[in-house]
């Protein structure tokens, strides 16, 4: 086994040194202002052992990670029937895009792309008034994380919600072929607060967890989901995690992935860690530049892959 510890603080110095960072998301000034020169790492193992190094206790927005969760969440409370009002098939296209839903009948192509992100946070939002729904998200999220801290960036949610043209146009168009139950600005709420919850990349490592046990909260742990279950979010996010650049990510890297457009990412080597990563500038296709590197040097140090033996 790699001597995690070290490898940890190696590549939080290798990636420092390097001045081309990427570029840091500009369609909100929380964002557009963040210094592309951070990076924080940390890996949870199975024993339980936690490694981080860099700005690893530095919060930042999760945005697109976030759809984990909240899937998560909606599979817990509809199960498979989901299934009827969003595919699991990697969409080729950006995570903004809206050029399927027309062809496809305003069933969005998976639950990681925005569009069907917003069916996902739709089914949270049943039965609830959207604060509720997104506090109920909130609260699973510290649960996972084991951390009370974990809260919402309200400047952020404010911002997505005064700039989210795009999403607004995408609920509205499933709406219009009967795939959301509530009106749009309430679905579109939970999700513009779901996208700005503020995590560090330890408590991002720690709510990751269950994807590495097998669904469990922890070894002997609570159970969160079932192992079929942990294996099919893992699976989504290994095919359509980063959007146009799953394939790339998968070539890459070899985990399951799930980037957001704050630069985080977190990826999960099921039955042997949980890792997250932050450097804010990202690539031509959204997803964090550095962090993908980064990434892709623990796979290789440590032999971690889903296609290995
Ligand atoms: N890829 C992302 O992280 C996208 C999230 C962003 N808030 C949006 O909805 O456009």
């Amino acid at each position: 086994m790699a001597d995690i510890a070290r490898l940890v603080r190696d590549i939080a110095d290798e990636i420092a040194a390097i001045p081309e960072r990427g570029d840091v998301a500009t369609y909100i000034p929380p964002l557009a202002t963040i210094d592309p020169g951070h990076f924080g790492l940390c890996i949870v193992t199975v024993d339980g052992a936690v490694h981080a190094a860099g700005d690893t206790d530095e919060p930042f927005s999760i945005q697109s990670v976030s759809k984990v969760f909240a899937l998560t969440q909606a599979l817990g409370k509809i199960g498979d029937t989901l299934w009827r009002r969003v595919g699991r098939e990697p969409s080729g296209t950006p995570f903004n895009s809206i050029v399927q839903l027309e062809r496809e009948q305003g069933i969005p192509r998976n639950p990681f792309i925005n569009a069907g992100a917003l069916v996902v946070a739709d089914v949270n939002l049943s039965g609830h008034e959207p604060r509720v729904a997104i506090g109920e998200l909130l609260r699973f999220v510290r649960y996972l994380a084991d951390d009370d801290t974990i809260a919402i960036d309200e400047k952020v949610a404010r911002a997505e919600q005064a700039t989210g043209f795009r999403n607004v146009a995408l609920a509205n168009y499933m709406k219009a072929f009967g795939n959301l139950t509530h009106p749009p600005e309430l679905t579109l709420g939970v999700y513009f607060h779901q996208c700005a919850i503020a995590m560090s990349c330890r408590q991002l490592a720690m709510a990751g967890r269950y994807l590495m046990h097998g669904g469990l909260y922890e070894p002997g742990g609570a159970r969160v989901v079932s192992p079929q279950r942990a294996r099919r979010i893992n699976a989504l996010m290994l095919t359509c995690g980063h959007y146009d650049a799953s394939g790339d990510f998968a070539f890459r890297v070899g985990l399951p992935g799930k980037s957001g457009v704050g630069g985080g990412i977190l990826a999960i080597a099921p039955g042997q860690a949980s890792i997250a990563v932050w450097s804010p500038g990202l690539n031509e296709n959204g997803n964090s530049k550095l962090g993908t590197l980064a990434l892709e040097k623990i796979a290789e140090v440590t032999g971690w892959s889903v296609f290995d033996r």
